[in-house]
């Protein structure tokens, strides 16, 4: 019985044309934890490489007694991240402080916008042709902050760099289906803008399958998914913020990536990207996947007459936001 479960695990394993090297920065926390665990089950990656400030050998040798194929490394402190990153195909970072009730995402630049310059930094010298997914909050400022650090070294490739913003549509999904009585895996809709507060933008009007509601139903929706992570900074009440349902989201993100690398066609996901589609430097909208990260941005869906102004005012909190990603490498 084991060994046929071995076996199993062998096939499955060679399933993946090409198993790769994926490292997570930050992997102690909250949410490296279970996205550890959920990226040890896929058979696309060879070399998981475990990276944090604090100790992250127990996490290690927990996670590596998982019978997959994925062989698991711990790399610990400051000086340890080049080793962590080198040869990794994807880098995930969901490195940083979380929020407690009462604040705002924006409130944790001061702190992880220098966990993000030191990242950014490192990837720049040892694997810059790495795809980039970033969690860290203020994604909307975080984002532009790993830009600049890349194009001040000249190895920023802009189909590289990803905002993770696959919560946003993992909630949107969830929301939906309660509204209407079914499963979540069913319903497709897509979220774009960015990622806190009205920069979040659901686009019900694409939902399928088809969600027609209107008036104060349609803006509770809204408003819901746009502020879904406060719920859990409340909920949660000092003890962090979205950590499971962040490393679900996250891996799936991941998944799409490593499906793009092995060669899937039309793997799309919605990510924080720099864009061209509206007048904000970066935006969210669904991304068409290559090998080598972006192979197009596919732009902005249709929109109704409500989400087109919804669009004109977060571009604006977009544009905002994005400044202070220069106003906090100035300083
Ligand atoms: N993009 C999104 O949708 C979401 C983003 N987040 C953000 O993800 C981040 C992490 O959240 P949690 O895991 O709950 O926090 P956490 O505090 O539980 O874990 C963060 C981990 O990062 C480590 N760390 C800090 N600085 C580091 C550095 N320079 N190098 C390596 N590791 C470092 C810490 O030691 C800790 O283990 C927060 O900024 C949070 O706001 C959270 C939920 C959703
Ligand atoms: O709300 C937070 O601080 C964490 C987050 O980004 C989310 O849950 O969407």
């Amino acid at each position: 019985m084991i060994s046929m479960k071995i076996g199993q695990i062998a096939r499955y394993s060679r399933c993946a044309k090409k198993a790769v090297k994926v490292a997570v920065v930050g992997a102690a926390g909250g949410i490296g934890q279970p996205l550890s665990l959920l990226l040890k089950m896929s058979p696309m990656i060879s070399t998981l490489a475990l990276h944090d400030l604090q100790d992250i050998k127990g996490v290690v040798a927990d996670l590596s007694h998982i019978c997959t194929g994925t062989r698991v490394q711990a790399f610990v402190g400051a000086k340890e991240l080049q080793c962590a990153l080198e040869d990794a195909a994807i880098v995930v970072v969901p490195a940083g402080l979380p929020r407690k009730p009462g604040m705002n995402r924006a409130d944790l630049l001061t702190v992880n916008g220098d966990v993000a310059v030191e990242v950014a930094k490192t990837i720049a010298f040892v694997c810059p042709k790495a795809l980039m997914a970033f969690i860290t909050n203020p994604i909307n400022t975080i984002i532009p902050i790993v830009a600049q650090i890349l194009k001040e070294r000249n190895v920023f490739d802009p189909n590289r760099l990803f905002g993770v913003t696959t919560l946003d549509v993992v909630r949107a999904r969830t929301f939906v289906a309660e509204a209407l009585c079914i499963d979540p895996r069913t319903v497709q809709i897509p979220v774009i803008g960015g990622h806190a507060g009205i920069t979040i933008l659901p686009l019900l009007s694409q939902c399928l399958p088809k969600y027609t509601v209107t008036g104060a139903e349609r803006d509770k929706l809204v408003k819901r998914i746009q502020d879904a992570g406060n719920e859990v900074v409340e909920a949660k009440a000092g003890a962090g913020s979205a950590t499971l349902s962040m490393a679900f989201a996250a891996a799936k993100f991941v998944d799409c990536l490593l499906r793009a690398i092995n060669g899937e066609e039309n793997v799309i996901a919605c990510s924080y990207v720099q864009s061209k589609v509206t007048e904000a430097e970066f935006f969210a909208t669904p991304i068409l996947l290559g090998p080598g990260g972006i192979y197009k941005n596919l732009g902005l869906p249709q929109l109704d007459e409500q989400e087109k102004k919804a669009v004109e005012t977060l571009v604006k909190q977009l544009q905002q936001d994005i400044a202070e990603g220069a106003k906090f490498l100035c300083k």
